[in-house]
């Protein structure tokens, strides 16, 4: 056997078998301590300057704490056995195809791997170079998600790991290459029963073949994955990042990741899973975070118009109507010469650079170009002026003046301000859209504020002040963004994260049925459009991993009213007695009996009850989740319904229905969100009737 081969198994008794692979995690372990102990001896003194030593140090101490060892945290979860070298070399390119040369040097892919390979959360070798683990990420460990009987992709047997805590503990083998079916999985059902407590976990080591499609695509390549609940969009979307940051590792590091979550409860509970695939730089933030956390009440019609896409071509014109047509030419003073530049010629001047550029940059060229013309004449006159001089005229007073005069510096805050203020100019802006007389009566605020610094703005001002400083100066652009919840967005949001991503991609990730807000989408095409990524893919995960069959059946008798297109959910769990529904019972009986099952409890109730049954709960230790927790590991919870998106609990008990669906205009869609939360067992509770389409 060459040095590098990993043995196969010496032998069929699986005690033997296991007690080998507990020795390679063994190995494994101890080969990443030593790449550890080889990182911290690295000095960064090597380096030239100090600036330059600082950022080595940062660097060095960086990849350092990526290769801590966490020891309730398997280090590799699966395992291949590859065909012989030469039968497998004509798929190779194919699986590259998104590798690029950022990664070359990090590529421990090739045919010089062992035929056994051992996959995992990161890379390890041993003091040889011999790959002991091989990051999941890499285009090799592929196989692991993908391959299949049909198509065994170079794989002879794939293997998988069970661990209880840190020890390796159960293996289960698929052979690839015998053709037939494979059956179920038990660690991958294990994994998924296992009880929910504390924030969300990683997937990596059951990530599922279409998931892994999407994990996986291009760099280049907009994603939109519509799918129900629980069906893993959250945690494609993570897993994405983190494959993206470890393929464009480089280019990424420059341009940036950044995640957008409906809130900062949301955040909290899926802010570990990137660590722990090893990524600690990704921006993870909110969409009132980004783009100011505005929250002057406002009347959900409102905020529709406010949200709407025609909105944008309001506001170009409002903010170009600032500049007035120059009425006067300039007049420059340097020592007893005066130069002229006539009134017609700053009219063509601004008229060149009208709508041809930014608004801010725009009022900046045309200093430069008064300036200049001040320089021809200067030239003419037989004088030799420099670059310094036309800078110098450029922010001369007579300049200045004119500037400020035609084409005023203004904030997005004093536009907007005087849009939803002055009916007059309203009208003038909305010309040559289509936002009618009545909608246009519904943007004016009813009680004008007294000025622009003291107006209290609403979310969706937020987007609309978000694309005025956009047409004022440009926004920057990161290289990829990941919007979860997205069917939540208006037009007008959409428009303000696609120009956070103008220069890269986006995997955009919903549910259109869990639609809630007053400008949710119904089409995902629609949403690519305004995000300006219109040659993304829709693409639909299909089946469901947190809800069990019985209470994912009860939850979609509502999708006809909720989302008609919608075909219903499917479950991998059955679930059977997981649903309970329970007329006049007390919310504290109904958590006393949860108390004495295993895992976390969520006591979703409509917003205006939580003091109520938050003081019900009195003497049962609970708490009540904020929107800005950053801290939600309390077992038992208590949820406001507008709060409970994109959260699971193993077991929810739900509070008056009837409440929840009056509360707000898309209750239904609301009641569906909360009724999807649960990983184990759902106890409906209720004084008033149910909805029909639940009474049934
Ligand atoms: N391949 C998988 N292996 C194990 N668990 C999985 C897998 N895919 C998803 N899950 C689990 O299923 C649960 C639901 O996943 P996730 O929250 O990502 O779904 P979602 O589609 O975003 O749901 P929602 O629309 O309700 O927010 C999570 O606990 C997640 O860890």
């Amino acid at each position: 056997m060459p040095a590098h081969q990993l043995a196969p198994d010496i032998s069929d008794d699986p005690a033997d078998v296991l007690s080998a692979e507990q020795s390679h995690l063994a190995e494994s372990r101890k080969a990443l301590q030593a790449m550890r102990e080889h990182a911290q001896s690295l000095s960064a003194e090597a380096a030239g300057d100090w600036v330059s030593q600082q950022v080595l140090q940062s660097l060095l101490d960086q990849r350092v704490a990526a290769l801590a060892d966490h020891p309730d945290t398997p280090l590799f979860f699966g395992r291949l056995d590859r065909s012989a070298p030469e039968r497998r070399s004509s798929r190779r390119e194919s699986e590259r195809s998104d590798a690029n040369e950022e990664r070359s040097g990090r590529d421990h892919e090739h045919d010089d791997l062992p035929g056994t390979i051992y996959v995992g959360r990161r890379h390890v070798h041993d003091g040889a170079s011999r790959a002991l683990v091989i990051d999941w990420r890499a285009p090799v460990s592929r196989p692991f998600y993908q391959a299949s009987p049909t198509d065994p992709m170079d794989v002879v047997r794939r293997r998988r790991f069970g661990y209880h805590g840190g020890a390796l503990t159960a293996y289960e083998d698929e052979p690839l290459d015998q053709g037939g079916k494979l059956g179920p999985s038990k660690i991958l059902t294990d994994e998924i029963e296992r009880p929910r407590t504390g924030p969300m976990r990683d997937i990596v080591a059951t990530i599922q073949p279409d998931q892994d499609e999407i994990v996986r695509a291009a760099l280049t390549q907009t994603v939109c994955v519509q799918g129900a609940p629980g069906t893993g969009k959250t945690a494609v979307g993570l897993h994405r990042a983190a494959y993206l940051l470890f393929t464009h590792r480089e280019r990424l590091a420059r341009s940036g990741v950044m995640i957008v979550g409906p809130n900062r409860a949301f955040l909290s509970y899926i802010s570990s899973v990137l660590p722990a695939l090893g990524e600690v730089k990704v921006d993870q933030t909110t969409v009132a975070d980004l783009l100011g956390a505005y929250n002057a009440p406002e009347e959900p019609e409102v905020a529709a118009v406010k949200g709407d896409a025609r909105m944008a071509a309001v506001l170009e014109r409002a903010l170009w109507l600032h500049i007035s047509k120059p009425e006067e030419g300039l007049v420059y003073t340097a020592g007893v010469h005066r130069f002229r530049v006539a009134d017609y010629e700053v009219r063509e001047i601004v008229a060149s650079l009208r709508g041809t550029t930014r608004y801010g940059p725009g009022r900046a060229a045309l200093a430069q170009r008064l300036a200049h013309q001040v320089l021809v004449r200067m030239e003419q006159r037989g004088d030799s002026p420099d670059d310094r001089v036309q800078d110098s005229v450029a922010r001369s007073k007579p300049v200045k003046q004119l500037v400020d005069a035609v084409w005023p510096k203004v904030t997005p805050a004093q536009v907007l301000f005087r849009l939803l203020s002055d009916a007059e100019f309203l009208a003038k802006a909305c010309a040559k859209s289509d936002i009618s007389p009545g909608e246009q009566e519904m943007l004016l605020w009813r009680k004008p504020y007294r000025g622009w610094k003291s107006a209290k703005w609403s979310a969706a001002d937020a987007a609309l002040l978000d694309e005025l400083g956009d047409l004022i100066e440009r926004t920057s652009s990161i290289g990829h963004l990941v919007v979860d919840e997205a069917q939540d967005l208006s037009e007008m949001q959409l428009r303000a994260l696609g120009r956070r991503c103008r220069n890269g991609s986006a995997t955009v990730l919903g549910d259109l049925a869990q639609g809630t807000t007053p400008w949710s989408t119904t089409s995902w095409e629609a949403v690519l459009r305004h995000l300006g990524q219109d040659s993304g893919e829709v693409t639909e995960l299909t089946l469901g991993f947190r809800v069990p069959r019985e209470v994912l059946d009860y939850a979609a008798r509502l999708l006809p009213s909720v989302a008609p297109g919608l075909a219903p959910p499917q479950s991998l769990r059955p679930g059977l007695g997981s649903l309970s529904v329970q007329p006049g019972a007390a919310v504290a009986e109904a958590v006393r009996a949860t108390l004495s099952r295993e895992g976390s409890i969520g006591v979703i109730v409509p917003d205006a009850l939580v003091g109520q049954v938050s003081g019900a709960l009195e003497g049962i230790g609970h708490a009540v989740l904020d929107p800005d927790a950053a801290d939600q590991e309390h077992r038992l919870l208590v949820i406001p319904a507008t709060l409970a998106k994109g959260l699971e609990y193993d077991h929810v008990i739900v509070v008056e229905p009837a409440d929840i669906v009056a509360a707000e205009p898309r209750g239904l869609a609301r009641l569906y969100v909360v009724l999807t939360r649960a990983v184990t067992s759902l106890t409906v509770l209720h004084d008033k009737p149910l909805p029909a389409a639940l009474a049934m």
